[in-house]
């Protein structure tokens, strides 16, 4: 059996678009929230992935496993690494396209085990756009951004508007949230345009 069964992506896409206002390349993509398992710094056990904007429409990330993240003794639990594709392919979403979108469809190949101690290079890229769905896929290497390809994911995110997360999720941490982007929002303009 094939280890890739559809052609990708399986619709017909326009090129994706970098927003004007996006990350230029050679930015890091901050936290999008302290909590979040993917990204976040308030979580202990999460992954910590850092982010970078790449050229075009790509963005490199990584994140080094711990023992918090073990499925079987000494190897990552293949959940744990498809919740960094996640956080990565979402990440290249929300920060190159910034409109608010959400995964649909999460496809995982995983080619070799992925040790405690080993540090995942996760390159993303923008496959296409049709209508509200957002293709995007990534290749996570082991120890090197030329090491041998680990992880393979590809992903459908669905365009969503904000009330998919007010409606949804916690409105009140979503507000805290906002404001928090906000006033960093201010001080970065501060700094640029004193
Ligand atoms: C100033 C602006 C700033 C904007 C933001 C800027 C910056 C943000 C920056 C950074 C963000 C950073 C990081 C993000 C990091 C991590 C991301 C983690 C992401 C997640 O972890 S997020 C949680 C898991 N995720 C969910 O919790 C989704 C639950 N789900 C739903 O909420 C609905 O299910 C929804 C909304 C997906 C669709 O629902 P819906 O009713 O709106 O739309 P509908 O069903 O019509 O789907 C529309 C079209 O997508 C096709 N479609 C849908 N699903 C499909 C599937 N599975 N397979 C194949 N096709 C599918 C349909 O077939 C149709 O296609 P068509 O149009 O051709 O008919």
């Amino acid at each position: 059996m094939s280890r890739i069964s559809q052609p990708w992506p399986p619709v017909e896409v326009e090129p994706a678009t970098v927003h004007p206002e996006a990350p230029k390349q050679g930015s890091h993509l901050g936290i999008h929230f302290g909590e979040c398992f993917g990204c976040g710094d308030e979580i202990e056990a999460g992954l910590h992935l850092h982010s970078t904007v790449g050229e075009g429409t790509t963005v490199y990330s990584k994140f080094t496993v711990t023992s918090a993240h073990q499925g079987a003794p000494g190897l990552a639990h293949g959940g744990l690494l498809a919740c960094a594709f996640d956080e990565a392919l979402g990440s290249t979403v929300g920060n190159l396209l910034r409109r608010p979108a959400v995964t649909g469809k999460l496809e995982t190949d995983f080619l070799r085990p992925v040790p405690v101690g080993s540090t995942l290079y996760i390159a993303t890229k923008l496959d296409g756009i049709a209508g509200r769905k957002i293709y995007v896929s990534a290749d996570g290497r082991l120890d090197a951004e030329d090491g041998p390809v680990a992880v393979r994911a590809r992903a459908l995110f669905v365009r969503v508007e904000f009330e998919h997360f007010s409606t949804h999720g916690d409105p009140e941490a979503l507000q805290k949230l906002a404001a928090a982007h906000e006033k960093a929002k201010r001080a970065r303009e501060w700094d640029i345009n004193p």
